[in-house]
């Protein structure tokens, strides 16, 4: 008989936050000794059998964790990231703000200037006591390669942004275009995403004002997504004509997701700030039993 035990055996702390309606279940876990399968994340981001997210920020100090050792001069914590189906992704911008709020709560980080490593590497962000958090998300690449991706009876052609991980931005006449969104978007040619992508549409609003959707690689349909806000207003700018590296002025679009509003800023350098809300919303330990192993 084959004896199953729960992979933590006393109740395993967490809790629970969300930046415009993107939620995650956060663990912290600084010396790095929780161990996180990838069927225990899809378990606790369940939401039905279990707390229920987006996608899971493990709090790590940068020096315990491998993948993080080497930007522990400039930021003392790593998020490791991982999306609702416990899959690896490189960033997230809506976790850096929820990240950041969660270490100033913990009283690990007072307001003012702060810095994350992430996957994509230190991210600074700027805390407000309360309020907006602002994260400066690096630059955008845009590689010349995109595909076309097709819902129902519609196709768009889409740019490529990369803001650590990968987007495709198609331009749509009307968000309901996109569908129920219930499964991933077919795109083609495949080989220009061979890790997936995240999928927006977005809709024009008014001047620099554009409203969008999106399909998230590991975590399906969400109510908001920080790097995909980020790309979709630099696409939209190059679009509109506008590039700040070119004219030496920054550019602000107003990016509504269903979750709330970002500002997005792209300065001459190629910056890109992000600035949002981020909020934490519960607390509590998960029951062993919820991380059984799969037999
Ligand atoms: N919601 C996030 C992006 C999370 C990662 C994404 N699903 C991926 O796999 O690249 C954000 O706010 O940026």
């Amino acid at each position: 008989m084959v004896r199953v035990t729960a992979l933590y055996p006393a109740p395993l702390p967490f809790l629970k936050g969300h930046g415009t309606e993107n939620d995650f279940v956060i663990v912290p876990d600084p010396a790095n000794e929780i161990e996180l399968p990838a069927w225990a994340v899809a378990r606790i981001c369940d939401r039905r059998a279990g707390v229920g997210g987006d996608g899971l920020l493990h709090v790590v100090k940068s020096a315990a964790h491998p993948e993080a050792r080497a930007m522990a001069g400039e930021a003392e914590w790593f998020m490791d990231y991982r999306n609702a189906d416990g899959s690896i992704a490189e960033m997230c911008g809506n976790g850096v703000r929820v990240f950041a709020r969660y270490l100033q709560r913990a009283g690990h980080a007072a307001a003012g200037e702060l810095a994350v490593a992430t996957r994509g590497g230190v991210k600074r962000v700027h805390l407000a006591k309360d309020g907006d958090v602002t994260i400066s998300m690096g630059r955008a690449r845009l590689p010349e390669e995109g595909v076309t991706v097709a819902v129902g009876g519609h196709r768009w052609p889409t740019r490529n942004v990369n803001m650590g991980n990968p987007h495709a931005v198609a331009f749509v006449d009307d968000l309901d275009h996109a569908g129920d969104l219930r499964s991933a978007p077919a795109y083609t040619p495949s080989s220009v995403y061979p890790d997936g992508v995240n999928v927006e549409f977005v809709a024009d609003r008014g001047e620099r004002h554009v409203a969008m959707r999106v399909h998230e690689r590991g975590s399906g349909e969400t109510r908001s997504c920080g790097t995909g806000a980020c790309a979709v207003a630099v696409a939209a700018a190059r679009r509109d004509g506008l590039d700040p590296a070119v004219t030496g002025a920054p550019v602000t679009y107003t990016v509504d997701l269903p979750g709330g509003r970002l500002l997005i800023t792209e300065l001459p350098d190629g910056e890109i700030e992000m600035t949002g809300p981020a909020v934490i919303i519960a607390e509590g330990s998960l029951d062993p039993a919820l991380l059984t192993p799969p037999q």
